[in-house]
Protein backbone atom coordinates (compact mmCIF):
# COMPACT_ATOMS: atom_id res chain seq x y z
CA UNK A 1 0.00 0.00 0.00
CA UNK A 2 1.55 3.59 -0.87
CA UNK A 3 2.76 5.85 1.82
CA UNK A 4 -0.86 8.10 0.66
CA UNK A 5 -3.37 5.81 1.44
CA UNK A 6 -1.70 4.61 4.60
CA UNK A 7 -1.82 8.67 5.54
CA UNK A 8 -5.34 9.10 4.72
CA UNK A 9 -6.56 5.50 6.14
CA UNK A 10 -4.41 6.74 9.13
CA UNK A 11 -6.89 9.90 9.42
CA UNK A 12 -9.79 8.66 8.61
CA UNK A 13 -9.15 6.31 11.84
CA UNK A 14 -7.87 9.05 13.83
CA UNK A 15 -11.23 10.65 14.48
CA UNK A 16 -13.18 7.78 16.28
CA UNK A 17 -9.69 6.67 18.03
CA UNK A 18 -9.17 10.09 19.46
CA UNK A 19 -13.23 10.34 20.75
CA UNK A 20 -12.39 6.85 22.42
CA UNK A 21 -9.14 7.60 24.05
CA UNK A 22 -8.34 9.52 27.24
CA UNK A 23 -7.68 12.43 25.83
CA UNK A 24 -7.61 15.95 28.24
CA UNK A 25 -10.91 17.63 26.96
CA UNK A 26 -8.46 20.87 26.46
CA UNK A 27 -7.10 18.76 23.45
CA UNK A 28 -10.44 17.91 22.42
CA UNK A 29 -11.77 21.49 22.49
CA UNK A 30 -8.31 22.73 20.31
CA UNK A 31 -9.34 19.61 18.28
CA UNK A 32 -12.57 21.21 17.54
CA UNK A 33 -11.48 24.33 16.58
CA UNK A 34 -8.95 23.29 14.52
CA UNK A 35 -11.74 21.39 12.50
CA UNK A 36 -13.96 24.57 12.42
CA UNK A 37 -10.98 26.63 11.19
CA UNK A 38 -10.16 24.33 8.73
CA UNK A 39 -13.60 24.14 7.25
CA UNK A 40 -13.55 27.93 6.37
CA UNK A 41 -9.83 27.41 5.24
CA UNK A 42 -10.39 24.78 3.21
CA UNK A 43 -12.64 26.84 1.03
CA UNK A 44 -10.00 29.14 0.49
CA UNK A 45 -7.73 26.77 -0.92
CA UNK A 46 -10.33 25.89 -3.57
CA UNK A 47 -11.04 29.32 -3.89
CA UNK A 48 -7.49 31.18 -3.91
CA UNK A 49 -4.97 28.54 -4.42
CA UNK A 50 -6.42 26.46 -6.81
CA UNK A 51 -8.54 29.40 -8.60
CA UNK A 52 -6.30 32.25 -7.57
CA UNK A 53 -8.70 34.61 -6.54
CA UNK A 54 -7.86 36.20 -2.80
CA UNK A 55 -10.53 37.29 -0.50
CA UNK A 56 -10.28 38.46 3.31
CA UNK A 57 -14.00 38.24 3.14
CA UNK A 58 -14.76 34.18 4.25
CA UNK A 59 -15.27 35.26 8.28
CA UNK A 60 -18.32 37.08 6.91
CA UNK A 61 -19.68 34.26 5.43
CA UNK A 62 -19.10 32.04 8.70
CA UNK A 63 -20.93 34.91 10.43
CA UNK A 64 -23.59 34.55 8.02
CA UNK A 65 -23.84 30.42 8.90
CA UNK A 66 -23.79 31.22 12.32
CA UNK A 67 -26.13 34.44 12.87
CA UNK A 68 -28.36 32.79 10.98
CA UNK A 69 -28.35 29.79 12.97
CA UNK A 70 -28.52 31.52 16.21
CA UNK A 71 -31.46 33.76 15.46
CA UNK A 72 -33.88 30.97 13.82
CA UNK A 73 -33.57 28.84 16.39
CA UNK A 74 -33.46 31.71 19.36
CA UNK A 75 -36.72 33.72 17.57
CA UNK A 76 -38.62 31.23 16.11
CA UNK A 77 -37.37 28.02 17.76
CA UNK A 78 -36.58 25.98 14.35
CA UNK A 79 -34.14 22.53 14.70
CA UNK A 80 -30.53 23.38 14.29
CA UNK A 81 -31.18 20.74 11.43
CA UNK A 82 -33.02 22.74 9.48
CA UNK A 83 -31.57 26.19 9.89
CA UNK A 84 -28.37 24.88 8.53
CA UNK A 85 -29.81 24.85 5.26
CA UNK A 86 -31.69 27.83 5.45
CA UNK A 87 -28.15 29.37 6.33
CA UNK A 88 -26.21 27.48 3.00
CA UNK A 89 -29.54 29.28 1.34
CA UNK A 90 -28.61 33.08 2.70
CA UNK A 91 -24.97 32.23 2.10
CA UNK A 92 -25.51 31.20 -1.55
CA UNK A 93 -27.05 33.74 -2.19
CA UNK A 94 -25.51 36.38 -0.43
CA UNK A 95 -21.80 35.03 -2.16
CA UNK A 96 -23.91 35.37 -5.27
CA UNK A 97 -24.57 39.16 -5.69
CA UNK A 98 -21.31 39.57 -4.19
CA UNK A 99 -19.30 37.16 -6.52
CA UNK A 100 -21.35 38.31 -9.64
CA UNK A 101 -20.48 42.01 -8.85
CA UNK A 102 -17.16 41.46 -7.83
CA UNK A 103 -15.53 38.84 -9.60
CA UNK A 104 -15.08 40.49 -12.88
CA UNK A 105 -12.41 42.90 -11.39
CA UNK A 106 -8.99 42.03 -11.45
CA UNK A 107 -6.01 42.50 -10.24
CA UNK A 108 -6.10 43.85 -6.62
CA UNK A 109 -9.82 45.09 -6.72
CA UNK A 110 -10.71 41.64 -5.92
CA UNK A 111 -9.45 41.34 -2.65
CA UNK A 112 -10.42 45.05 -1.97
CA UNK A 113 -13.93 44.01 -2.34
CA UNK A 114 -13.79 41.21 -0.30
CA UNK A 115 -12.42 43.64 2.41
CA UNK A 116 -15.13 46.42 2.07
CA UNK A 117 -17.71 42.93 2.34
CA UNK A 118 -16.08 41.91 5.31
CA UNK A 119 -15.96 45.63 6.77
CA UNK A 120 -19.54 45.85 5.82
CA UNK A 121 -20.91 42.69 7.08
CA UNK A 122 -19.40 43.15 10.49
CA UNK A 123 -20.99 46.51 11.18
CA UNK A 124 -23.96 45.01 9.97
CA UNK A 125 -24.14 42.49 12.33
CA UNK A 126 -22.61 45.19 15.50
CA UNK A 127 -25.23 47.93 14.74
CA UNK A 128 -28.55 45.22 14.07
CA UNK A 129 -30.60 45.58 17.29
CA UNK A 130 -32.67 41.92 16.23
CA UNK A 131 -28.72 40.40 16.25
CA UNK A 132 -27.78 41.76 19.96
CA UNK A 133 -25.52 44.47 18.71
CA UNK A 134 -22.14 43.82 19.74
CA UNK A 135 -22.99 41.65 22.19
CA UNK A 136 -24.65 39.49 19.79
CA UNK A 137 -26.81 36.67 20.28
CA UNK A 138 -26.46 34.57 23.46
CA UNK A 139 -28.13 31.04 24.81
CA UNK A 140 -28.16 29.42 21.27
CA UNK A 141 -28.96 25.62 22.02
CA UNK A 142 -26.11 22.76 21.57
CA UNK A 143 -26.43 20.81 18.67
CA UNK A 144 -28.66 16.84 19.46
CA UNK A 145 -29.63 14.02 18.01
CA UNK A 146 -32.58 12.04 19.19
CA UNK A 147 -31.97 13.90 22.63
CA UNK A 148 -28.33 12.82 22.55
CA UNK A 149 -26.07 15.98 22.38
CA UNK A 150 -23.21 15.82 19.98
CA UNK A 151 -22.94 19.80 20.47
CA UNK A 152 -19.99 19.75 22.99
CA UNK A 153 -16.53 17.31 23.41
CA UNK A 154 -15.93 14.03 22.16
CA UNK A 155 -19.37 13.97 19.94
CA UNK A 156 -18.68 17.69 18.44
CA UNK A 157 -15.13 16.17 17.40
CA UNK A 158 -16.35 13.46 15.40
CA UNK A 159 -19.20 15.50 14.18
CA UNK A 160 -17.30 18.46 13.06
CA UNK A 161 -14.10 16.32 11.75
CA UNK A 162 -16.57 14.00 9.97
CA UNK A 163 -18.17 16.77 8.03
CA UNK A 164 -14.14 18.22 7.54
CA UNK A 165 -13.11 14.63 6.18
CA UNK A 166 -15.97 14.69 3.78
CA UNK A 167 -15.94 18.08 2.50
CA UNK A 168 -11.63 17.14 1.85
CA UNK A 169 -12.38 14.25 -0.39
CA UNK A 170 -15.29 15.95 -1.91
CA UNK A 171 -12.82 18.42 -3.06
CA UNK A 172 -10.05 16.19 -4.07
CA UNK A 173 -12.45 14.79 -6.15
CA UNK A 174 -13.94 18.07 -7.64
CA UNK A 175 -9.97 19.18 -8.31
CA UNK A 176 -9.82 15.55 -10.18
CA UNK A 177 -12.40 16.41 -12.55
CA UNK A 178 -13.82 17.67 -16.12
CA UNK A 179 -15.16 20.75 -13.70
CA UNK A 180 -11.31 20.47 -11.41
CA UNK A 181 -9.19 21.16 -14.38
CA UNK A 182 -11.61 24.21 -15.97
CA UNK A 183 -10.81 25.74 -12.16
CA UNK A 184 -7.17 25.06 -12.22
CA UNK A 185 -6.59 26.35 -15.54
CA UNK A 186 -7.77 30.16 -14.31
CA UNK A 187 -5.42 30.53 -12.19
CA UNK A 188 -2.48 31.35 -15.11
CA UNK A 189 -5.01 34.15 -16.25
CA UNK A 190 -8.32 33.24 -18.07
CA UNK A 191 -7.05 33.54 -21.67
CA UNK A 192 -6.32 29.78 -22.04
CA UNK A 193 -9.41 28.43 -20.40
CA UNK A 194 -11.82 30.51 -22.79
CA UNK A 195 -9.75 29.64 -25.62
CA UNK A 196 -10.91 25.56 -24.39
CA UNK A 197 -14.87 26.66 -24.03
CA UNK A 198 -14.77 27.29 -20.62
CA UNK A 199 -16.61 30.45 -19.14
CA UNK A 200 -14.30 31.47 -16.15
CA UNK A 201 -16.40 34.27 -14.84
CA UNK A 202 -19.15 31.02 -14.55
CA UNK A 203 -16.52 28.61 -12.41
CA UNK A 204 -15.28 32.05 -10.55
CA UNK A 205 -18.73 32.52 -9.07
CA UNK A 206 -19.24 28.69 -8.44
CA UNK A 207 -15.73 28.51 -6.61
CA UNK A 208 -16.46 32.26 -4.53
CA UNK A 209 -19.78 30.20 -3.93
CA UNK A 210 -18.69 26.92 -2.66
CA UNK A 211 -16.41 28.48 -0.40
CA UNK A 212 -19.07 30.56 0.90
CA UNK A 213 -20.51 27.64 1.59
CA UNK A 214 -17.90 25.83 3.56
CA UNK A 215 -17.53 28.92 5.98
CA UNK A 216 -21.18 28.81 6.36
CA UNK A 217 -20.67 24.90 7.75
CA UNK A 218 -18.06 26.50 9.96
CA UNK A 219 -20.71 29.04 11.06
CA UNK A 220 -23.82 26.99 12.03
CA UNK A 221 -21.01 24.36 14.29
CA UNK A 222 -19.52 27.64 15.42
CA UNK A 223 -22.76 28.90 16.87
CA UNK A 224 -24.08 25.97 18.18
CA UNK A 225 -20.46 25.25 19.58
CA UNK A 226 -19.92 28.34 21.31
CA UNK A 227 -23.75 28.60 22.05
CA UNK A 228 -23.58 32.73 21.47
CA UNK A 229 -22.52 34.66 18.34
CA UNK A 230 -21.36 38.17 18.01
CA UNK A 231 -19.60 40.01 16.02
CA UNK A 232 -16.11 39.53 16.68
CA UNK A 233 -15.89 36.21 15.52
CA UNK A 234 -16.68 37.50 11.57
CA UNK A 235 -14.69 40.48 11.49
CA UNK A 236 -11.80 41.52 9.10
CA UNK A 237 -9.26 40.65 11.19
CA UNK A 238 -11.04 36.81 11.05
CA UNK A 239 -10.98 37.53 7.70
CA UNK A 240 -7.17 37.59 7.14
CA UNK A 241 -6.14 34.63 10.28
CA UNK A 242 -8.37 32.31 7.67
CA UNK A 243 -6.16 33.60 4.84
CA UNK A 244 -2.98 33.27 7.16
CA UNK A 245 -3.72 29.52 7.94
CA UNK A 246 -4.21 28.61 3.96
CA UNK A 247 -1.79 30.59 2.77
CA UNK A 248 0.73 29.18 6.02
CA UNK A 249 -0.82 25.95 5.46
CA UNK A 250 -0.18 25.21 1.72
CA UNK A 251 -2.90 27.28 -0.05
CA UNK A 252 -2.74 24.99 -2.96
CA UNK A 253 -3.26 21.91 -1.15
CA UNK A 254 -6.41 20.58 0.31
CA UNK A 255 -4.42 18.78 3.30
CA UNK A 256 -2.80 22.16 3.78
CA UNK A 257 -5.77 23.81 4.90
CA UNK A 258 -5.89 21.53 7.79
CA UNK A 259 -2.16 21.96 8.79
CA UNK A 260 -2.31 25.68 8.41
CA UNK A 261 -5.51 25.93 11.00
CA UNK A 262 -3.84 23.39 13.01
CA UNK A 263 -0.55 25.26 13.25
CA UNK A 264 -2.25 28.60 13.70
CA UNK A 265 -4.48 27.60 16.14
CA UNK A 266 -1.84 25.34 18.08
CA UNK A 267 0.70 28.29 17.73
CA UNK A 268 -1.81 31.25 18.65
CA UNK A 269 -2.51 29.71 21.99
CA UNK A 270 0.86 28.81 22.94
CA UNK A 271 2.73 32.29 22.01
CA UNK A 272 -0.34 34.00 24.03
CA UNK A 273 1.04 32.65 26.80
CA UNK A 274 4.72 32.38 26.58
CA UNK A 275 5.21 36.02 24.96
CA UNK A 276 3.90 38.24 27.51
CA UNK A 277 6.17 35.98 29.98
CA UNK A 278 9.21 36.59 27.96
CA UNK A 279 8.61 40.52 27.19
CA UNK A 280 7.02 41.08 30.65
CA UNK A 281 4.12 42.67 29.26
CA UNK A 282 0.98 41.94 28.02
CA UNK A 283 -0.63 42.69 24.75
CA UNK A 284 -1.18 40.95 21.36
CA UNK A 285 2.42 39.79 20.50
CA UNK A 286 1.61 36.84 18.76
CA UNK A 287 0.09 38.78 15.62
CA UNK A 288 3.58 40.36 14.95
CA UNK A 289 4.72 37.04 14.98
CA UNK A 290 2.52 35.75 12.54
CA UNK A 291 2.74 38.53 10.46
CA UNK A 292 6.52 37.98 10.79
CA UNK A 293 5.83 33.95 9.75
CA UNK A 294 4.18 35.04 6.87
CA UNK A 295 6.47 37.41 5.43
CA UNK A 296 9.11 34.57 5.30
CA UNK A 297 6.78 31.73 4.39
CA UNK A 298 5.51 34.08 1.49
CA UNK A 299 9.51 34.27 0.53
CA UNK A 300 10.50 31.22 0.97
CA UNK A 301 7.89 28.82 0.65
CA UNK A 302 5.26 30.13 -0.94
CA UNK A 303 3.40 27.26 -1.35
CA UNK A 304 3.06 26.50 1.86
CA UNK A 305 4.16 24.29 4.55
CA UNK A 306 2.17 21.51 2.91
CA UNK A 307 4.50 21.45 0.27
CA UNK A 308 7.51 20.22 2.21
CA UNK A 309 5.20 17.03 2.86
CA UNK A 310 4.32 16.75 -0.62
CA UNK A 311 7.42 16.95 -2.20
CA UNK A 312 8.51 13.28 -0.13
CA UNK A 313 5.38 11.60 -0.95
CA UNK A 314 5.56 9.60 -4.48
CA UNK A 315 3.45 10.92 -7.25
CA UNK A 316 0.26 7.99 -7.76
CA UNK A 317 0.16 7.45 -11.24
CA UNK A 318 -3.72 7.42 -12.79
CA UNK A 319 -4.79 3.76 -13.22
CA UNK A 320 -5.70 3.46 -16.85
CA UNK A 321 -9.41 2.23 -17.03
CA UNK A 322 -10.98 3.90 -19.80
CA UNK A 323 -9.78 1.48 -22.62
CA UNK A 324 -13.27 0.43 -23.15
CA UNK A 325 -15.03 3.67 -22.73
CA UNK A 326 -17.68 5.04 -25.09
CA UNK A 327 -16.23 7.83 -27.66
CA UNK A 328 -17.34 11.52 -27.35
CA UNK A 329 -19.50 12.49 -30.01
CA UNK A 330 -18.05 14.16 -33.12
CA UNK A 331 -19.28 17.07 -34.72
CA UNK A 332 -20.07 16.79 -38.36
CA UNK A 333 -17.10 18.16 -40.50
CA UNK A 334 -16.78 20.40 -43.10
CA UNK A 335 -16.85 18.59 -46.61
CA UNK A 336 -13.90 18.52 -48.71
CA UNK A 337 -13.64 21.78 -50.91
CA UNK A 338 -16.35 24.18 -48.27
CA UNK A 339 -14.81 27.20 -47.48
CA UNK A 340 -14.16 26.90 -43.59
CA UNK A 341 -12.84 30.25 -42.59
CA UNK A 342 -13.58 33.95 -44.31
CA UNK A 343 -11.54 36.31 -42.92
CA UNK A 344 -13.10 39.51 -44.80
CA UNK A 345 -11.13 42.57 -44.44
CA UNK A 346 -10.50 42.79 -41.11
CA UNK A 347 -9.14 46.04 -39.70
CA UNK A 348 -7.58 46.72 -35.93
CA UNK A 349 -6.23 50.00 -34.61
CA UNK A 350 -4.32 50.20 -31.38
CA UNK A 351 -5.00 54.35 -31.11
CA UNK A 352 -3.28 55.63 -34.10
CA UNK A 353 -1.72 52.29 -34.64
CA UNK A 354 -3.66 50.09 -37.79
CA UNK A 355 -2.03 47.02 -36.43
CA UNK A 356 -4.04 44.77 -38.99
CA UNK A 357 -5.27 46.56 -42.08
CA UNK A 358 -8.47 45.16 -43.93
CA UNK A 359 -6.97 41.91 -44.60
CA UNK A 360 -8.37 38.94 -46.10
CA UNK A 361 -8.65 35.23 -46.97
CA UNK A 362 -10.36 32.44 -47.09
CA UNK A 363 -9.30 28.72 -46.08
CA UNK A 364 -10.68 25.73 -47.20
CA UNK A 365 -11.48 22.20 -45.81
CA UNK A 366 -8.27 20.04 -45.77
CA UNK A 367 -5.77 23.50 -46.23
CA UNK A 368 -2.99 23.99 -44.39
CA UNK A 369 -2.82 27.71 -44.78
CA UNK A 370 0.31 29.99 -43.61
CA UNK A 371 0.12 33.21 -41.92
CA UNK A 372 3.60 34.84 -42.25
CA UNK A 373 5.49 38.49 -42.38
CA UNK A 374 8.26 40.08 -40.42
CA UNK A 375 8.64 40.32 -36.82
CA UNK A 376 5.26 43.40 -36.04
CA UNK A 377 3.71 43.06 -38.82
CA UNK A 378 0.70 41.80 -37.76
CA UNK A 379 0.35 38.20 -37.25
CA UNK A 380 -0.49 37.42 -33.98
CA UNK A 381 -2.90 40.23 -33.68
CA UNK A 382 -4.64 38.59 -36.78
CA UNK A 383 -5.08 35.65 -35.06
CA UNK A 384 -6.49 36.98 -31.87
CA UNK A 385 -8.99 39.00 -34.34
CA UNK A 386 -9.90 35.44 -35.76
CA UNK A 387 -10.21 33.64 -32.75
CA UNK A 388 -12.48 36.52 -30.42
CA UNK A 389 -9.38 37.25 -28.09
CA UNK A 390 -9.47 41.06 -29.64
CA UNK A 391 -12.26 42.55 -30.97
CA UNK A 392 -11.87 44.15 -34.41
CA UNK A 393 -12.38 47.55 -35.34
CA UNK A 394 -13.89 46.79 -38.37
CA UNK A 395 -14.68 43.92 -41.10
CA UNK A 396 -15.93 40.10 -40.48
CA UNK A 397 -14.82 36.90 -39.92
CA UNK A 398 -17.08 33.79 -40.46
CA UNK A 399 -16.70 30.24 -39.56
CA UNK A 400 -18.07 27.89 -41.59
CA UNK A 401 -21.22 30.30 -42.58
CA UNK A 402 -21.29 31.78 -39.18
CA UNK A 403 -20.27 35.43 -38.38
CA UNK A 404 -18.49 35.25 -35.82
CA UNK A 405 -16.84 38.97 -35.30
CA UNK A 406 -17.34 40.49 -31.61
CA UNK A 407 -18.13 36.56 -30.28
CA UNK A 408 -15.91 36.03 -27.33
CA UNK A 409 -13.50 33.33 -28.30
CA UNK A 410 -15.16 30.33 -25.79
CA UNK A 411 -18.07 30.63 -28.12
CA UNK A 412 -15.80 30.60 -31.14
CA UNK A 413 -14.10 27.78 -29.85
CA UNK A 414 -17.40 25.75 -29.16
CA UNK A 415 -18.49 26.07 -33.08
CA UNK A 416 -15.24 24.33 -33.11
CA UNK A 417 -12.03 26.62 -34.12
CA UNK A 418 -9.21 25.31 -32.15
CA UNK A 419 -6.03 27.24 -31.12
CA UNK A 420 -2.26 27.04 -29.32
CA UNK A 421 -0.62 29.54 -27.66
CA UNK A 422 2.70 31.38 -29.33
CA UNK A 423 4.02 30.99 -25.53
CA UNK A 424 2.91 27.57 -24.46
CA UNK A 425 0.10 27.95 -21.71
CA UNK A 426 -0.80 24.58 -19.50
CA UNK A 427 -1.18 23.78 -15.96
CA UNK A 428 2.68 22.58 -15.30
CA UNK A 429 1.84 20.20 -12.34
CA UNK A 430 -1.12 18.48 -13.94
CA UNK A 431 0.07 15.55 -16.24
CA UNK A 432 0.23 15.78 -19.98
CA UNK A 433 -3.07 13.69 -20.01
CA UNK A 434 -5.24 16.03 -17.94
CA UNK A 435 -3.81 18.69 -19.56
CA UNK A 436 -4.86 17.52 -22.96
CA UNK A 437 -8.17 16.51 -21.47
CA UNK A 438 -8.85 20.35 -20.75
CA UNK A 439 -9.57 20.47 -24.43
CA UNK A 440 -12.18 18.12 -24.40
CA UNK A 441 -13.81 20.43 -21.80
CA UNK A 442 -16.89 21.11 -24.12
CA UNK A 443 -17.46 17.62 -25.35
CA UNK A 444 -18.16 16.62 -21.51
CA UNK A 445 -21.12 18.31 -19.25
CA UNK A 446 -20.67 16.85 -16.02
CA UNK A 447 -19.74 20.39 -13.57
CA UNK A 448 -19.22 20.64 -9.98
CA UNK A 449 -21.50 18.88 -8.20
CA UNK A 450 -21.34 15.25 -9.71
CA UNK A 451 -17.47 15.45 -9.63
CA UNK A 452 -17.69 16.01 -5.45
CA UNK A 453 -20.04 12.93 -5.44
CA UNK A 454 -17.87 11.04 -7.63
CA UNK A 455 -20.96 10.40 -10.01
CA UNK A 456 -18.50 11.86 -13.22
CA UNK A 457 -16.61 8.36 -13.78
CA UNK A 458 -18.00 7.03 -16.55
CA UNK A 459 -17.75 10.95 -18.41
CA UNK A 460 -14.13 11.39 -16.83
CA UNK A 461 -13.16 8.06 -18.54
CA UNK A 462 -14.73 8.95 -21.66
CA UNK A 463 -12.48 12.52 -21.64
CA UNK A 464 -9.02 10.76 -20.98
CA UNK A 465 -10.05 8.20 -23.48
CA UNK A 466 -10.24 10.95 -25.84
CA UNK A 467 -7.19 12.85 -24.56
CA UNK A 468 -4.87 9.28 -25.07
CA UNK A 469 -6.58 8.47 -28.34
CA UNK A 470 -5.20 12.41 -29.66
CA UNK A 471 -2.08 12.25 -27.72
CA UNK A 472 -1.37 8.70 -29.69
CA UNK A 473 -2.75 10.61 -32.73
CA UNK A 474 0.98 12.90 -32.49
CA UNK A 475 2.82 10.78 -31.24
CA UNK A 476 2.83 11.32 -28.05
CA UNK A 477 1.23 8.19 -26.44
CA UNK A 478 4.56 7.70 -23.97
CA UNK A 479 3.93 11.17 -22.09
CA UNK A 480 0.73 10.28 -21.01
CA UNK A 481 1.66 10.42 -17.09
CA UNK A 482 4.42 12.83 -17.15
CA UNK A 483 3.95 16.43 -15.38
CA UNK A 484 3.55 18.76 -18.41
CA UNK A 485 5.86 21.34 -16.36
CA UNK A 486 9.21 18.86 -16.91
CA UNK A 487 8.54 18.33 -20.91
CA UNK A 488 11.03 20.17 -22.92
CA UNK A 489 9.71 22.59 -25.22
CA UNK A 490 8.75 20.39 -28.30
CA UNK A 491 7.17 17.69 -26.12
CA UNK A 492 5.16 20.75 -24.78
CA UNK A 493 4.08 22.38 -28.17
CA UNK A 494 2.95 18.98 -29.21
CA UNK A 495 1.12 18.58 -25.81
CA UNK A 496 -0.83 21.91 -26.92
CA UNK A 497 -1.58 20.57 -30.15
CA UNK A 498 -3.41 17.39 -29.01
CA UNK A 499 -5.26 19.65 -26.48
CA UNK A 500 -6.49 21.61 -29.77
CA UNK A 501 -7.49 18.04 -31.37
CA UNK A 502 -9.28 17.27 -28.23
CA UNK A 503 -11.67 20.05 -28.90
CA UNK A 504 -12.53 17.79 -32.19
CA UNK A 505 -11.83 20.94 -34.03
CA UNK A 506 -13.02 21.97 -37.82
CA UNK A 507 -9.93 24.69 -37.80
CA UNK A 508 -6.84 24.28 -36.00
CA UNK A 509 -4.69 27.38 -35.46
CA UNK A 510 -1.76 27.38 -34.42
CA UNK A 511 0.47 30.26 -33.30
CA UNK A 512 4.21 29.88 -33.85
CA UNK A 513 4.65 25.76 -33.12
CA UNK A 514 7.67 25.63 -34.45
CA UNK A 515 9.45 28.14 -31.74
CA UNK A 516 12.02 27.37 -29.92
CA UNK A 517 12.07 23.68 -31.39
CA UNK A 518 15.24 21.48 -32.78
CA UNK A 519 15.67 20.48 -36.18
CA UNK A 520 14.66 17.25 -35.34
CA UNK A 521 11.16 18.57 -33.31
CA UNK A 522 10.62 20.40 -36.09
CA UNK A 523 10.85 17.75 -38.46
CA UNK A 524 8.60 15.67 -36.05
CA UNK A 525 6.13 18.54 -36.00
CA UNK A 526 6.41 18.65 -39.98
CA UNK A 527 5.17 15.35 -40.02
CA UNK A 528 2.32 16.05 -37.29
CA UNK A 529 0.78 18.38 -39.52
CA UNK A 530 0.66 16.65 -42.65
CA UNK A 531 -0.63 13.46 -40.99
CA UNK A 532 -3.38 16.07 -39.94
CA UNK A 533 -4.19 17.03 -42.81
CA UNK A 534 -4.40 13.84 -44.64
CA UNK A 535 -7.31 13.18 -41.88
CA UNK A 536 -8.77 16.26 -42.92
CA UNK A 537 -8.32 18.77 -40.41
CA UNK A 538 -7.43 22.50 -41.88
CA UNK A 539 -5.04 24.63 -40.52
CA UNK A 540 -3.73 28.29 -39.83
CA UNK A 541 -0.44 28.58 -39.06
CA UNK A 542 1.51 31.67 -38.05
CA UNK A 543 4.98 30.46 -38.52
CA UNK A 544 8.42 32.52 -38.85
CA UNK A 545 10.03 29.22 -39.75
CA UNK A 546 10.59 29.18 -43.63
CA UNK A 547 11.43 25.70 -44.21
CA UNK A 548 8.48 24.41 -42.44
CA UNK A 549 6.06 26.50 -44.08
CA UNK A 550 7.08 26.11 -47.21
CA UNK A 551 7.49 22.26 -46.61
CA UNK A 552 3.54 22.33 -45.19
CA UNK A 553 1.59 24.99 -46.67
CA UNK A 554 -0.96 24.73 -49.48
CA UNK A 555 -1.24 28.74 -49.62
CA UNK A 556 0.54 31.61 -48.09
CA UNK A 557 -0.61 34.79 -47.13
CA UNK A 558 1.76 37.18 -46.31
CA UNK A 559 1.61 40.75 -44.12
CA UNK A 560 3.43 43.61 -43.64
CA UNK A 561 2.83 46.37 -41.59
CA UNK A 562 -0.51 45.06 -40.59
CA UNK A 563 -1.35 45.32 -44.22
CA UNK A 564 -1.59 41.75 -47.06
CA UNK A 565 1.47 42.12 -49.23
CA UNK A 566 0.28 38.83 -50.96
CA UNK A 567 -1.02 35.81 -51.47
CA UNK A 568 -0.80 32.43 -52.94
CA UNK A 569 0.88 29.07 -53.18
CA UNK A 570 4.48 28.70 -51.75
CA UNK A 571 6.23 28.57 -54.77
CA UNK A 572 4.53 31.77 -55.99
CA UNK A 573 5.26 33.85 -52.84
CA UNK A 574 8.95 32.81 -52.75
CA UNK A 575 9.02 33.88 -56.00
CA UNK A 576 7.31 37.82 -55.51
CA UNK A 577 9.99 40.52 -55.53
CA UNK A 578 7.83 42.14 -52.73
CA UNK A 579 8.14 38.88 -50.39
CA UNK A 580 11.57 39.07 -50.71
CA UNK A 581 12.16 42.96 -50.41
CA UNK A 582 9.70 42.57 -47.13
CA UNK A 583 12.15 39.79 -45.75
CA UNK A 584 15.60 40.93 -46.55
CA UNK A 585 14.24 44.55 -45.52
CA UNK A 586 15.03 46.52 -48.97
CA UNK A 587 13.05 48.64 -50.61
CA UNK A 588 10.37 47.90 -52.99
N1 LIG B 1 -2.28 45.41 -27.43
C1 LIG B 1 -1.58 46.19 -28.25
N2 LIG B 1 -1.57 47.53 -28.08
C2 LIG B 1 -0.87 48.31 -28.92
N3 LIG B 1 -0.18 47.87 -29.97
C3 LIG B 1 -0.14 46.54 -30.18
C4 LIG B 1 -0.85 45.64 -29.34
N4 LIG B 1 -0.64 44.37 -29.81
C5 LIG B 1 0.14 44.48 -30.89
N5 LIG B 1 0.45 45.80 -31.11
C6 LIG B 1 1.25 46.32 -32.21
O1 LIG B 1 0.68 45.85 -33.39
C7 LIG B 1 1.69 45.53 -34.34
C8 LIG B 1 1.52 44.10 -34.81
O2 LIG B 1 1.88 43.22 -33.72
P1 LIG B 1 1.74 41.65 -33.83
O3 LIG B 1 2.16 41.10 -32.52
O4 LIG B 1 0.41 41.30 -34.33
O5 LIG B 1 2.83 41.29 -34.93
P2 LIG B 1 3.41 39.87 -35.32
O6 LIG B 1 3.46 39.84 -36.80
O7 LIG B 1 2.66 38.80 -34.67
O8 LIG B 1 4.86 39.96 -34.72
P3 LIG B 1 5.79 38.77 -34.17
O9 LIG B 1 6.15 37.93 -35.34
O10 LIG B 1 6.98 39.49 -33.59
O11 LIG B 1 5.00 38.02 -33.13
C9 LIG B 1 3.03 45.79 -33.66
O12 LIG B 1 3.48 47.08 -34.07
C10 LIG B 1 2.69 45.78 -32.21
O13 LIG B 1 3.54 46.61 -31.48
Amino acid sequence: MDIRKTGLIALIAAVPLIAVLPLPDFWITQLNYIGLYSLTSLGLVLLTGIGGLTSFGQAAFVGIGAYTTAWFTLNLGYSPWVTLFIGLAFTAISALVVGVITLRMSGHYLPLATIAWGLSLYYTMGNLDALGKYDGLLGIKSLSIAGFDIGQGRAFFVLTWAILLMLAFALLHLLDSRAGRAIRAMKGGSQMAEAMGISTFRYKVTIFVLAALFASVAGWLLAHFQRTVNPSAFGLKMGIEYLFMAVLGGVGHVWGAIAGAGLIKLLDDQLQVLLPKLIGTSGSYEVIVFGIAMVLVLKYLPDGLWSLVERKLPRKQRKVDWANAAALPERSKPAAGEVVLDVQAIRKQFGGLTAVNDISFQIQAGQIVGLIGPNGAGKSTTFNLITGVLGMTSGQVVFRGQAVGGKPSREISRLGMARTFQHVKMIADMTVLENVALGAHTRGSKGVLPAMLRTNRAEEQRLFREAQRQLERIGMGAYLHEQAGNLAMGPQRLMEIARALCADPALLLLDEPAAGLRHKEKQALADVLRQLQREGVSILLVEHDMDLVMQVCDHLVVMEFGTLLTQGTPAHVQQDPKVRAAYLGTEH
